[in-house]
């Protein structure tokens, strides 16, 4: 289990500090101080002095348990449970997540405040699996300043996932920062930094090392006091094992990759809010085996902004860059302009977004149609590349 706030021990059934004595004021300042230092923004956030829901108390929520939750409101960090509403069914994006800032109220929390943002996804090994009908959203972090998409230099490097990653994180409306960690295991990383690149337009790209140390310096500025990042990447691509290094201890348990199947073996399991010594505080996740896209919402930013710009252009409006006349991608295809992974990767993930999009709003017999229209589809691209006999 990781530490979470650090220096303060938990004590549950701490009485909320009453606003009217003289030592009630010096606990409301402190309240806001500690606030400040668990991520609060005084400049964009309701004052908590104010009090918006009388005599309720804020406080962040620094890791969850499954139906209990670790608060901290500035001064001291409890396992408390939440209002029976927060629990129900069809209330998902009102259940309490780590990052989140939440409304204390008699011990309980009464209500989530209004999120900057949350990272979420299909709950991992839930993909294809129903619940009440629809593959379980899952919130994985909040209020978050920056993701670190953590790529290891070994097995786990894959530009493709990258760009799956990225476009989760777009999607969640939050700002990647893409790290190459185990940069140790090759002499020269430099060839996987220029690769990521190429996948990862206008994003910061990073090699690291956590065991040595090597290249972490640069990190520094993703780190400021105060602010959230929340790191994501698969099993094993060695997560905890930075955020140690960033902690200059040890927080999180780490387990050694199986020699066999290069894949780490799944040992985090908590979603603590790590404070760092320098301020920042971090939301070390398990790992993101099943990626399944989830908020449809369109982004100004994308992970495809070449081939976006090209299909403006493209004859047909709804063209699908597979065999249209006057298709701008695939004419770009053609001239080595972009790559043909690129377009791949790209009808793959409009595949599935399209695909959630639908599910959202339409039946469930036009929801087949539509899978087997793409199926076809497929099917026929197959054909014609020579992957299937015919
Ligand atoms: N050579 C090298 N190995 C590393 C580095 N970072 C992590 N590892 C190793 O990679 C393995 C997995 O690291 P973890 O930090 O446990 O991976 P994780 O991403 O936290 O994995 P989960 O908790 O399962 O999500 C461990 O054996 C680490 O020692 C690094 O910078 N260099
Ligand atoms: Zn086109």
């Amino acid at each position: 289990m990781g530490i979470t706030m650090q220096n303060i021990t938990i004590k549950p059934n701490t009485t909320q500090p009453s606003n009217t004595s003289e030592t009630g004021k010096m606990s409301t300042q402190n309240h806001a101080h500690g606030l400040i230092a668990l991520g609060w923004d005084p400049a964009h956030s309701p004052s908590p002095d104010r009090d918006p829901d009388g005599g309720k108390i804020v406080a962040r929520v620094t890791g969850v348990r499954k139906n209990r939750f670790l608060v901290h409101d500035g001064q001291h960090e409890q396992l408390v449970t939440a209002r029976g509403k927060l629990y129900q069914a069809g209330n998902k994006d009102l259940f309490p997540a780590t990052g989140d800032w939440v409304l204390m109220n008699e011990g309980q929390i009464a209500s989530v405040l209004p999120r900057k943002n949350a990272l979420s996804r299909g709950a991992s090994g839930q993909q294809g699996k129903k619940e009440s009908g629809a593959v379980k959203n899952q919130v994985i972090a909040t209020n978050l300043d920056r993701v670190f998409i953590v790529c290891g230099l070994d097995r786990d490097f894959s530009p493709r996932r990258i760009e799956r990653y990225l476009t989760l994180v777009y999607n969640c409306g939050c700002t990647p920062v893409v790290l190459l960690t185990k940069a140790d295991l090759h002499a020269d990383p430099t060839s996987f930094v220029h690769e990521t690149d190429s996948v990862a337009f206008g994003v910061p790209v990073h090699a690291i090392s956590a065991i040595n140390k090597e290249g972490m310096a640069p990190l520094a500025p993703y780190l400021e006091p105060g602010s959230t990042v929340a790191l994501i990447g698969s099993s094993g691509a060695g997560k905890s094992t930075l955020v140690n290094a960033l902690a200059g201890k040890e927080i999180q348990a780490t387990k050694e990759v199986s020699h066999a199947v290069g894949k780490g073996v799944h040992t985090t399991t908590t979603r603590d809010l790590i404070r760092l010594p320098g301020g920042a505080l971090l939301i070390d996740n398990p790992g993101i085996r099943e990626i399944a896209f989830w908020d449809t919402d369109d982004n100004a930013q994308s992970t495809f902004p070449e081939i976006e710009a090209l299909s403006e252009m493209c004859r047909f409006s709804d063209c699908t860059h597979t065999n249209e006349p006057g298709c701008r991608v695939l004419e770009a295809c053609e001239s080595g302009d972009v790559r043909r992974e690129r377009l791949a990767s790209y009808t793959k993930q409009k595949r599935e977004l399209d695909y959630l999009a639908l599910r959202e709003t339409k039946s469930a017999d036009r929801l087949e149609k539509e899978r087997w229209k793409w199926v076809s589809l497929e099917m026929k691209q197959m054909k014609k590349s020579g992957k299937m006999q015919k």
